[in-house]
């Protein structure tokens, strides 16, 4: 799904309002209808009654307009109008008639409100510019502190829809987002604050969306079910493609089950692994799909001969549980040398060029993964999370490679410059080995012949609604690497089908 900036939800309105020969006066019924629909189906209690708080713009007029579908609705309804200055939208003035009465504010006092009555936001939108000012602080710090629920029409009031806020803004409840999604519901400084959102159509102007170049992008089920394929019942295991696995070292050989593991529930026709030779049994003996690499004659600490792989393999990931020895640093370096094909490098593989300076050796399109502290040895710090997607797309530019910055809202880079931001996932996938089954599914989907974009969207969503089901089940506490991918088959089954 395409995230739009704000100056461009903006025009998507002027074009709706233009293409659909429909009045902004309408258009805002229309917005409002639909939230007083969404919001009847949540909170159907009657007995509450609803504070709906209205500010000047568009965002108060739909307030106005959505207190007087409710009040028809048979809800108890009262409103607020915080008029901190003259200047009062068109619509927002024409939709004040509709309702009875309202209580108005040139000034902020605090007044009591029962603790189970529902407040509805509608202070300010998407027309938000710059931190909060003046009289709409004290009133939001004060919505802030009441124990009252609190329901956001668009945007919580404050919020910057495209970027960290740099000011305070409330801390809702319930968002709901006309369309589509703000971009910075996906961003990490706002994830605690922002837990149930939703995002309703309001029939805006699809052609306008169609044609629209953006570089933002939200990973849904629509977009990973228009990637993953369907299968043709001629096809055999070497049209699923035959991929190459390197990692392991002495007391690291956790890694390298996981991965072959999550490599081969997504389908992977065939896997070489390449870890020390006194691992194989133990390798057979968990995932004895995977094939270990033979001891070649050029091998590094019985490593593989990149050359040679290069001949037969569609597809190599590089790095967990490689450890940093000596003899890993060469390995990393006899790869960056030679591999021609399409590759993944994670843990150590990244440790170790970050050590060395070597990221302008990392071929191009190829997928690193790393997690934040892993980014930042590779690229430097960055004093907010905001800062190292910034930074995180200069580097994917730069270096003509696809980034995935692991995280609670995990984004993928391209080296165009588009960002792809991902809402699966849950706190308990920040476990030991969680990494390595992602390597794992990215490998697979690289050498069954998806783009380095396609395997990224596939492997990080689909991780993430495994590692969703598998808190169902498990908690998010309890939550191992292994119940991702005990979940793996049922997630792809339900998007594909098959
Ligand atoms: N998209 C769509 O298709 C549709 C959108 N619709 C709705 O329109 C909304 C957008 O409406 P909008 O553009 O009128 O702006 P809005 O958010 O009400 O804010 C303007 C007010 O905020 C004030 N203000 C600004 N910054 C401030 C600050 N830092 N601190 C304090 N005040 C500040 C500003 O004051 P001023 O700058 O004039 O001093 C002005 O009074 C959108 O969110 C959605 O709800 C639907 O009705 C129909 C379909
Ligand atoms: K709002």
């Amino acid at each position: 799904m395409k995230l739009l900036e704000k100056s461009q939800i903006r025009s998507w309105d002027l074009d709706t309002i233009d293409h659909q020969n429909i009045s902004s006066f309408d258009l805002m019924l229309r917005a409002a209808s639909v939230f007083s629909n969404w919001f009847q189906s949540l909170f159907f209690d009657k007995t509450r009654t609803i504070h709906v708080f209205c500010g000047m713009g568009n965002n108060g007029g739909d307030g106005f307009c959505i207190a007087s579908l409710l009040a028809k609705a048979g809800y108890e309804v009262n409103v607020y109008l915080f008029q901190f200055n003259n200047r009062f939208s068109d619509d927002n003035l024409s939709r004040q008639k509709e309702v009875e009465s309202f209580d108005k504010f040139e000034k902020f006092t605090p007044f009591p409100l029962e603790q189970k009555d529902l407040i509805i936001d509608a202070l300010l939108g998407s027309g938000i510019n710059g931190p909060l000012k003046g009289e709409y602080l004290k009133l939001v710090s004060w919505l802030n502190a009441l124990p009252n629920k609190i329901i956001s029409i668009d945007i919580p009031s404050g919020m910057d829809p495209d970027q960290p806020t740099s000011g305070s803004f409330v801390h809702a409840d319930h968002v709901l987002s006309f369309e589509i999604p703000k971009i910075s519901f996906f961003l990490n400084e706002n994830s605690d604050y922002i837990k149930n959102w939703d995002y309703r159509s309001i029939h805006l102007n699809p052609g306008f969306v169609e044609d629209l170049k953006v570089m933002n992008y939200l990973i849904d089920y629509d977009l990973v079910k228009s990637i993953l394929r369907q299968r043709k019942a001629t096809e055999n295991k070497k049209d699923f493609g035959f991929a190459q696995f390197c990692g392991g070292s002495p007391g690291m050989l956790g890694s390298v089950i996981l991965a072959s593991k999550a490599a081969m529930r997504c389908g992977l026709g065939r896997l070489a692994v390449s870890t020390p030779s006194i691992y194989h049994s133990s390798l057979f003996s968990s995932c004895p799909e995977a094939m270990a690499q033979a001891d070649l004659p050029k091998n590094v600490s019985n490593l593989v001969d990149f050359q040679l792989v290069n001949e037969h393999v569609d597809a190599i990931a590089i790095g967990p549980g490689l450890s940093s020895a000596k003899e890993s640093v060469r390995y990393i370096d006899e790869f960056l040398k030679a591999n021609k094909k399409p590759a993944v490098l994670d843990a150590d593989a990244l440790n170790i060029i970050s050590r060395n300076k070597w990221q302008p050796r990392i071929g191009a399109y190829s997928i690193i993964s790393p997690h934040k502290e892993e980014f930042e040895r590779l690229f430097g710090t960055c004093d907010s999370h905001y800062s190292r997607i910034q930074k995180q797309i200069e580097k994917s530019k730069e270096l003509n490679i696809f980034i995935i910055l692991k995280g609670a809202h995990t984004t993928i880079s391209s080296p165009d410059g588009s960002c792809y931001y991902n809402n699966t996932g849950n706190v308990g996938m920040g476990t030991a080995g969680s990494g390595d089954v992602l390597t794992g599914m990215l490998l697979s989907f690289l050498a069954q012949g998806y783009t380095p974009l396609e395997t990224c969207i596939l492997a990080v969503y689909l991780h993430g609604s495994a590692g969703d089901s598998a808190a169902f089940k498990y908690g998010n506490i309890a939550l191992i690497a292994s119940d991702i991918i005990e979940f793996i088959p049922s997630v792809i089954k339900n998007i594909n089908g098959k």
